[in-house]
Parts: structure tokens; C-alpha cells; sequence
């Protein structure tokens, strides 16, 4: 299921952002076109390992986990809740610190009710930050976290709980190597 994700991934084209080396993936940007075929792929892996019991809401961050969570929303009938990357003003509104490898920023979660059970899921962990940061959002609004899977970890980043990746990989300025996969 996974041989598509892991032959593009292999073939990747990287770009320095500043001093970090940044892989270029339909995935992870959208660029330069996403095969259906390899979002059904993704989608499905992450049904298959996800515990989805009991699950009221599925939340991914703007903008690359949208595409992602839109596909696992149409299959299993959980509604999104987005992190987005500007502030609505609603009452309730919790502001996110996202700091990545080569960027920081600001996203903003609404929508989340105490006691909510929630899964996480995002294109790529890397660094840890923007994850850790969701996470603490989501407790600090009272969310009970089910899971947490991301289609990409990118060396070893801690979040101080479990998560599951679909495939891990290495990183050079050649490009991306998969060096282990969920299955
Ligand atoms: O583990 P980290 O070092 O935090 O990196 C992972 C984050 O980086 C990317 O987001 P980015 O902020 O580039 O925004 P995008 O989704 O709009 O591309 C990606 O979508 C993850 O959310
Ligand atoms: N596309 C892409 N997204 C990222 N998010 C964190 N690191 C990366 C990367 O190298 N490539």
C-alpha cells in the first residue's frame, strides 16, 4: 500500500531553506501535483493503523495536513476541525506558537469542547514543533488525544507521547532516503 508513497518520496527534488535541506513532495506541498491514487494510499494506511474508536473529531494544521484530513473526514465520517493560520477572534479561540526547522508562525484552534476525543494527524513531523504545540493547544482545551500519525517523521523528534508514522526518513542535501515504514 505504501510502495507509491515510498518510490516518490525516493524521487523527491530538495531545496535549501536557509540552512535546512527542504524535500518537495505532492504530500508535504501540494507541488507539483497530487496523484489520487497516492492520497488513497495515504488515507488508507492511516485509517488502517489509526485508533479511531470512539472518535468525535479529526484535527490536522493549515495547510498541508488539509488535504490529508479531508480524505480520512470522507471515510470514516468524522468531522475536521482545522488549525488555521489566522485568528477568527471567537470566543474560546486558543493561539498556537508553531516554530518548524526553517519557519515560525502563528495558527489558531477553535472548535474544540471539553472532553472532545480527538486524532491528530499531519503530512510531516520534523523537528516536533508544530505538533507539540498543537498538542499542548488540544489539552489546554480540554481534548482527550486518542492518537496522533503523521504520513512522514523526519528524523527522530520527541513529543513526549506515541505517534505513529507511515514511513521515516533521512535526510541529506541528495535527498530523501525511506528508512522504515509502519508495516
Ligand atoms: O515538525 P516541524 O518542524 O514543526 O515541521 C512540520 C510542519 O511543517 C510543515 O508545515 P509548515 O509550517 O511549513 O506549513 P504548511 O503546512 O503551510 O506548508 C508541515 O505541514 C508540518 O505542519
Ligand atoms: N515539504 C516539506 N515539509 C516539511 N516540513 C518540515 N520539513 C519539511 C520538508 O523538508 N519538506
Amino acid at each position: 500500500m505504501l510502495e507509491r508513497l515510498i518510490e516518490s518520496l525516493e524521487a523527491a527534488p530538495m531545496v535549501r531553506r536557509g540552512e535546512y535541506n527542504y524535500f518537495i513532495h505532492p504530500i508535504t506541498d501540494g507541488v507539483p501535483l497530487l496523484d489520487p491514487a497516492l492520497l488513497r494510499d495515504v488515507a488508507c494506511a492511516m485509517v488502517t493503523v489509526m485508533d479511531l474508536h470512539g472518535v468525535d473529531k479529526i484535527v490536522t494544521a493549515e495547510a498541508m495536513g488539509i488535504h490529508i484530513g479531508t480524505a480520512l473526514s470522507l471515510m470514516t465520517d468524522i468531522p475536521l476541525n482545522i488549525l488555521r493560520k489566522r485568528s477568527y477572534s471567537l470566543p474560546g479561540e486558543i493561539a498556537v506558537h508553531q516554530s518548524t526547522g526553517y519557519s515560525t508562525g502563528q495558527l489558531y484552534l477553535n472548535g474544540i469542547e471539553k472532553g472532545d476525543r480527538v486524532v491528530v494527524i499531519d503530512d510531516v513531523i520534523s523537528t516536533g514543533g508544530t505538533l507539540k504545540a498543537v498538542l499542548a493547544a488540544l489539552e489546554n482545551a480540554g481534548a482527550e488525544i486518542a492518537d496522533v500519525c503523521v504520513v512522514i517523521q523526519r528524523g527522530e523528534p520527541e513529543l513526549g507521547r506515541a505517534y505513529t508514522p507511515l514511513v521515516t526518513i533521512d535526510v541529506d542535501a541528495d535527498g530523501v532516503r525511506v528508512i522504515d515504514t509502519c508495516r
